[in-house]
């Protein structure tokens, strides 16, 4: 799916006297940024539009030059095509990102695509074991962000403490046979500890949660924030990305479409059945008969537990999850940073069904969750009604454990 629709051009030189939270560095950032349908793809290409965005002083692999010809020239075009050329002068935002499980299977492509993010300034890592050596390594990559490693209980604090992100990928991952709520014995309490020390610490973050089983573990992290009195509905937020992924890239592979053209959302939840992507609502509009829908639809929930059998015991997904993880990470710095454009799909509270929890689209803002959209649930087929009607009772229970494993740590405390 478009992590954003924008089509407008605009320029922006950013003056910044330095970085947002307790950075060292001072540097004077000049950054431009290319939003355009016609544009060029880029560096990362996490964002599903188009776009490019480089910055004067020592951001882009492409280097101060040709980022500058390349910017002018650009510039240039636009200017000719449209005489809608943009210019201001804003202070330009640098954020910090925490990644707590960031010498894992995930968190260390994870990291590396952060790293290479031009809005983070800073970047800690968070493990309980091999992060420093992590840490350490990533560092030395000549891109803005500082990077700096923290490991075991003691040193939570410090990495989460002026965070304006926090992803929490840390927690043990399937193996062949296991569903993803077999992992809720182990996971639940990872996640409640962690949700703990990021309510104490960086409360007005946005909190990605991409630790399985995803269903539960939402709830769980709600539960200990709501105990802590810091609830922010909106900034909270289940990372289902890879679910739209997987939906683009398979059902461009059907059509033979051009893969950044292409825009399934998905909806429900991220376990088996509940994982329900919309192929009526896919962008472009594609045809496909019943059994192609049955197909493409199994395989889509099933995609996680094909990837963890051909794993064959050595984890689940971490690259194609990595990478998700990073679209959204971007997604959210840019909805941050004042970008009045960006949509994805995420796992949050809403009340577009009776589900207290339930993944569609959103539309992202400075403060999180701007909107839920709830227009892609009107006009399903029957397929997709009978789908979004059978997964209700598993979604709704796995909720429901969450919200129970909180609560009944709190009876026996
Ligand atoms: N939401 C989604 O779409 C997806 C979710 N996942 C889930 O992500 C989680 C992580 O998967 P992998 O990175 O493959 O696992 P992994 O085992 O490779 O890495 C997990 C990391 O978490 C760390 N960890 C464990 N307990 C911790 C704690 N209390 N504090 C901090 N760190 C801790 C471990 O030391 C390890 O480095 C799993 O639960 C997996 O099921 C995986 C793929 C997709
Ligand atoms: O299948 C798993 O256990 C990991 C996961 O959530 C995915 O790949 O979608």
């Amino acid at each position: 799916m478009a992590a954003t629709s924008a089509t407008a051009f605009s320029v922006i030189s950013t003056v910044s006297s330095g970085p947002k939270v307790g950075q060292v560095t001072h540097s004077k950032a000049v950054s431009i940024k290319f939003n355009s349908k016609n544009c060029l793809t880029s560096f990362s290409g996490l964002k599903a539009s188009n776009s490019v965005n480089c910055e004067s002083e020592s951001s882009s692999f492409l280097g101060n030059e040709s980022c500058a010809t390349l910017s002018a020239s650009y510039c240039r075009a636009i200017r000719k095509r449209s005489q809608r050329c943009y210019s201001y002068v804003q202070l330009h935002a640098f954020y910090k990102v925490a990644v707590l499980g960031a010498a894992g299977g995930i968190g260390q492509p994870l990291t590396l695509l952060i790293k290479m993010s031009p809005l983070v300034s800073a970047l800690n890592l968070y493990d309980i074991v091999n992060v420093k050596g992590v840490a350490a390594d990533l560092s030395h990559c000549n891109t803005p962000s500082r990077v700096s490693g923290f490991t075991g209980a003691s040193e939570l604090a410090d990495c989460l403490k002026g965070a304006d992100v926090v992803v929490m990928t840390a927690g043990v991952p399937r193996k062949p046979g296991m569903t993803r709520d077999d992992l809720f014995n182990t996971n639940a309490s990872i996640v409640k500890t962690l949700a703990e020390a990021i309510a104490d610490n960086c409360p007005d973050a946005l909190i990605h949660i991409i630790t399985n089983p995803l269903n539960s573990t939402v709830p769980i992290a709600a539960e200990i924030l709501k105990q802590k009195g810091v609830y922010d509905p909106k900034k909270l937020f289940g990372v289902t990305t890879l679910d739209v992924v997987r939906a683009n890239t398979f059902v461009s592979q059907e059509k033979n479409l051009k893969l950044i053209d292409v825009d399934v959302p998905v909806i429900g939840g991220h376990a088996g059945i509940t994982i329900l992507p919309l192929l009526s609502k896919a962008k472009p509009s594609v045809t496909f008969s019943d059994e192609q829908v049955q197909e493409l639809t199994v395989r889509i929930q099933n995609a996680g537990t094909e990837v963890v059998e051909v794993k064959a015991g050595a984890g689940s997904a971490t690259l194609s999850m990595a990478y998700a993880a990073a679209r959204f990470v971007e997604s959210s710095l840019r909805a941050l940073d004042g970008d009045s454009d960006v949509y994805e799909c995420a796992y949050v509270e809403s009340n577009i069904t009776d589900l207290p929890f339930f993944a569609s689209r959103i539309k992202l803002g400075r403060k999180g969750v701007e909107a839920v959209i709830s227009s892609e649930l009107h006009g399903l087929t029957d397929y997709e009604n009978k789908a979004l009607e059978a997964l209700k009772p598993e979604l709704k229970a796995s909720i429901e454990k969450g919200v129970a494993f909180v609560q009944n740590q709190l009876v026996t405390a």
